[in-house]
């Protein structure tokens, strides 16, 4: 039987013409809004109800303690240890997810370096999914920058030296022509995200080849604790198509292929061959693309995201949906309207495709703040490891920096001198280079400005522009400030609290990947980016933006992811991209597209374990 790719994948290359760049084209275009929105399987109508879930399972002893879905520690019921055969497998005393909970934090405050700690977790989350993400929600904020940036970063740069234990699936070029039987090692049928990797860009860490693993699962795990997906349906991937890093290749203990990277058209159809195995399989999966090179990052993204169903790059789309976020935020804690955004003017130093998607993502919402294309084009100025692209910059950039090519200043002019001369009001980092923003230029800043704009967004905290407590201090806390890495907040010496924000792709992402997942979304777009980067900034009262507080706390993100998804599902509705079956009451009501994306979330708690008969 023909699968869905083959049958769609050259019809929807038949219309790429008609879908690049604008998505509109898709709910325009009758036939192509008749192929993504028709269901490839028919399932029932999904209204805001949802059961209550019973796990049912064939497996009986130490395979039931063996299974982190299934294993409940110290926490099985006295029905569950009968039926599954575990009395006498467990100590005696059944105990509640919070006496579990106790005794994991104590031991993980025992931990020494963040290392350590991120170990502990990692091992935790081999042994008991739930009990892991329960304690992952509860303790978001002290344990996101060890399971995420900026401890992942480091795990990454140890993997082949921590490494305990396998988790997701690695494709490597020795692998080609084997893609489509190796998907069917996956041991479960149902996937709703992959995020996937091959490690040529990890953070702002460079090419650590298969050592980047952690990103994918760090970035799931993100998925399940801040929007509910569940945890049996995702699944990490990394691409091993060799490494450029000398080091690690040449390192004995290294666990990827000791080759250099594939390059050239071999990497294109490498990739092409995965993108159609997983579709093979998982018709629907949304595949986020997570820190691959910029040298190839919009390249892929070009090719995949109409060309099959969902895909994304979390780089350059959820990153410029924060950056928007974080200005919009700013312009209310500005006291201006959000409709200011076309008159605001920025330096983004960093024309990887992280930089460039940030600054193609605020064209986007200048555009739709009334700005004609061309004068949001013109509030930029961009800059790479060469300085200012002027002119002469046509060769070594991008092509889809072209368009912030500035023909009225210097090629090359350095950062300070762009600063002196254009008095930005907003001061963007994707450079990967740590302390980049010197004490010169955040002064210069806060000089033309009453409130600079400083947006360090760079990863891990090491590649953080400027600190926090840095740009506090040289602007005498009239900055606002948001990173990419978590920093604390900063008291001045006179008292005056400073809030340190954190602008980071967490805030889109899962909630993104909810609305999908939830509804069957057929395409990613744009337009969807943007409308969640609308809501994230409206979700504070004025009396907090006001303050220098421009998200919700990262402790409230399950809210926010719902928000999130509601506003990415509306749109998806708009554009005819749903194909999921859903009543009236979800295409026209927010409030019931919001409630119905909350009743979607997986909670992490102990579903009743029944023993099914084994045949
Ligand atoms: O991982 C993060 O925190 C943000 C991100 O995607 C990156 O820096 O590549
Ligand atoms: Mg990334």
């Amino acid at each position: 039987m023909p699968s869905f790719l083959s049958c769609v994948a050259p019809l929807c290359r038949a219309f790429r013409p008609l879908a690049i760049f604008n998505h509109k084209t898709h709910r325009q275009n009758p036939l192509f809004a008749a192929l993504f929105s028709s269901s490839s399987r028919p399932r029932s109508t999904v209204s805001a109800e949802r059961s209550r879930e019973v796990i049912k399972t064939k497996q009986r002893r130490l395979s039931v303690i063996h299974d982190p879905y299934l294993n409940r520690g110290t926490g099985f019921s006295a029905d569950e240890r009968e039926r599954l055969c575990l009395r006498g497998l467990v100590p005696p005393r059944e105990q509640q997810l919070e006496q579990q909970i106790k005794r994991v934090m104590a031991t993980y405050y025992r931990q020494r370096s963040n290392l350590d700690k991120f170990q502990y977790l990692s091992l935790l989350m081999d042994r008991n999914t739930v009990l892991f993400y329960r304690i992952l929600n509860d303790y978001f904020p002290e344990l996101a920058p060890i399971v995420y940036t900026p401890t992942v970063g480091e795990a990454c740069q140890k993997f082949h030296a921590i490494y305990r234990r396998t988790r997701g699936m690695y494709f490597s070029m020795d692998d080609r022509n084997h893609f489509r039987t190796m998907v069917y090692n996956w041991p479960r049928p149902h996937v709703d995200v992959i995020v996937v990797t091959d490690g040529s860009r990890v953070l702002a860490l460079g090419d650590l080849g298969c050592n980047s693993m952690n990103i994918p699962i760090g970035k799931l795990a993100l998925y399940v604790s801040a929007a509910g997906l569940n945890p049996l349906r995702v699944l990490p991937v990394v691409l091993d198509v060799g490494t450029d890093n000398d080091e690690l290749r040449e390192n004995s203990l290294y666990l990827g292929l000791p080759k250099k990277r594939l390059k050239g058209q071999a990497y294109l159809e490498l990739i092409d061959e995965w993108i159609s195995a997983i579709r093979q399989r998982w018709p629907d999966v949304l595949i986020q693309f997570e820190d691959f090179s910029s040298d190839v990052a919009n390249t892929l993204l070009e090719r995949h995201r109409y060309a099959s169903a969902p895909v994304f790059n979390d780089d350059i789309q959820s990153t410029g949906c924060v950056a928007v976020a974080t200005i919009l935020s700013s312009l209310r804690a500005r006291g201006k309207p959000i409709s200011a955004i076309t008159n605001e003017t920025i330096v983004c130093t960093g024309a990887g495709s992280a930089g460039l998607g940030v600054c193609h993502a605020i064209v986007d919402a200048m555009v739709d703040a009334g700005s004609s294309r061309d004068e949001a084009y013109s509030r930029f100025y961009v800059l790479d490891k060469d300085g200012l692209l002027g002119e002469g910059a046509t060769n070594r950039v991008h092509e889809s920096a072209h368009k912030f090519i500035r023909s009225d200043l210097e090629d090359g002019m350095k950062l300070e001198d762009v600063v002196r001369k254009v008095q930005p009001s907003i001061l963007l980092g994707l450079s990967g280079q740590g302390g980049l923003f010197t004490e010169q230029i955040i002064r210069d800043m806060a000089k033309f400005q009453k409130q600079p704009v400083i947006l360090p967004m760079s990863n891990p905290s090491d590649a953080s522009e400027c600190t926090a407590s840095d740009t506090f201090r040289w602007t005498n806390g009239r900055a606002i400030f948001a990173s990419g890495s978590p920093f604390n907040n900063v008291t001045l010496g006179d008292g005056q609290l400073c809030h340190s924000n954190q602008a980071n792709n967490v805030y889109s992402f899962p909630g993104l990947g909810l609305a999908v997942t939830a509804l069957r979304i057929s395409c990613v777009t744009d337009s969807m980016f943007l409308a969640a980067a609308k809501r994230i900034a409206q979700l504070l009262p004025d009396r907090e933006v006001q303050n220098g507080l421009l998200f919700p706390p990262v402790k409230d993100l399950r809210s926010v992811s719902a928000e999130v998804a509601a506003a990415v599902g509306m749109v998806a509705v708009e554009e005819g991209l749903v194909r999921e079956q859903i009543d009236d009451k979800l295409r026209t009501d927010a409030k019931a597209m919001h409630a119905f994306m909350h009743s979607q979330m997986w909670q992490p708690k102990y579903s009743h374990l029944v023993a099914e008969q084994a045949v």
